[in-house]
């Protein structure tokens, strides 16, 4: 395949024509009477339009056919897909999963939609308010079969493999992606857009990591990459925080993430490397969930380290990418989570059992004892 071309500028106003069809954007308006190329002018909105134009989003296609020349939706099966959050009982322990197994395709050929498993979730479609980890766990293309999310933002964290993923806007390795579903035109009879509603996909090793460059521990919403607003000003559904590479200079303090009893729902993954927090155990691939008021942070053997440590900069977790979806809303897990995905690590709350009591009732200054 020829190389793709991407256009840069997260949130700008963009343009692209396929170039055998010069000139399809119309010039001035976006509804002319009647289209270049006589395409179909559509427009895709992603948000409400009484939005302040600062934040106003849209893009505007220009199609060999509309979007809505396709037949009836059809119900199939939704396999491991599910937005009910009562499976099970609310499970307030901290969870980790072993790295989940991608089916091998010599015995069973599973594409990106049918290998979409819901890990957990909360909130609700109907008023467009929630959110949902999914796994996705597959080895298949998916041939002439395409997906669509209307429920909301798809956001795409790849951890082993590429996804070459073909979009109404283009083509991209990796993104997020919004798509209709159609059976016999094609979605993608797209000539020419503009706009800056559109898919985007961004490498993390460009985020410009910050960090505290005195002394003691910032909390990681300087790790922010992308926001899911909610309607409260400053409280997401999902704020998406990375815990990347980078360096630890920070002089009399704990450096490893601290203990902690959060109101947000923290939901981690690990795309290679290892966790700042975990000895071992959190294993790419895998993942964790610690819901609301949950305690953690380090395991005892990282407690131990990092107290005794001495404070020289150093690298921290070079080779590593962790993420997090940090949530106001509470998710439950759901039986595939719990259950069916035999994934599940039952000896996660020993890394914390080694934990000892340091206190020195008579003397104050650790320096002493130590
Ligand atoms: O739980 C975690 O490991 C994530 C995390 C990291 C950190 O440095 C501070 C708070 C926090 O939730
Ligand atoms: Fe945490």
């Amino acid at each position: 395949m020829a190389e793709l071309k991407y256009i840069s500028g997260f949130g700008n106003e963009c343009a692209s024509e396929d170039p055998r069809c010069p000139g399809a954007l119309p010039e001035g308006q976006n509804n002319p009477q009647v289209c270049p190329y006589n395409l179909y002018a559509e427009q895709l909105s992603g948000s409400a339009f009484t939005c302040p134009r600062s934040t106003n989003k849209r893009s505007w296609l220009y199609r060999i056919l509309p979007s809505v020349s396709h037949k009836s939706f059809e119900f199939i099966d939704q396999g491991h897909i599910t937005h009910n959050w009562d499976e099970v009982d609310p499970d307030p322990n901290q969870l980790r999963w072993k790295p989940f197994e991608i089916p091998k395709a010599s015995q069973e050929k599973v594409d990106f939609v049918n290998g979409l498993h819901t890990l957990c979730g909360a909130g609700d479609i109907r008023s467009n308010n929630g959110l949902a980890v999914h796994i996705f766990l597959c080895n298949t293309s998916m041939g002439n079969r395409c997906f669509y999310n209307s429920d909301g933002d798809l956001l795409i964290v790849p951890q082993k493999g590429k996804l070459l993923i073909y979009t109404e806007f283009g083509k991209m390795l990796v993104q997020p992606n919004e798509i209709c579903v159609i059976q016999d035109v094609s979605p993608f009879n797209v000539v020419a857009w503009h706009g800056n509603y559109t898919p985007y996909k961004y490498n993390l090793e460009n985020f410009m990591v910050i960090n505290s460059v005195a002394f003691d521990h910032a909390d990681p919403s300087i790790f922010t990459v992308l926001t899911a607003k909610s309607v409260r000003p400053g409280v997401a559904i999902a704020d998406f925080v990375i815990f990347p590479p980078r360096w630890g200079v920070a002089d009399k303090t704990f450096r490893p993430p601290y203990y902690h009893r959060n109101c947000m729902s923290e939901f981690m993954g690990l795309i290679k490397g290892h966790y700042e927090a975990k000895q071992g155990g959190f294993l790419p691939g895998g993942g964790s969930l610690h819901s609301p008021m949950t305690p953690h942070g380090p395991d005892a053997d990282c407690f131990e380290k990092a107290s005794k440590a001495k404070l020289a900069p150093e690298r921290i977790a070079d080779g590593t990418m962790a993420f997090m979806f940090e949530s106001s809303l509470n998710m439950a897990v759901t039986k595939w989570g719990l259950k069916t995905c035999n994934c599940l690590d039952e000896n996660y709350y020993k890394c914390w059992e080694p934990l000892k009591s340091h206190f020195t009732p008579n003397s104050r200054n650790p320096a002493e004892t130590n």
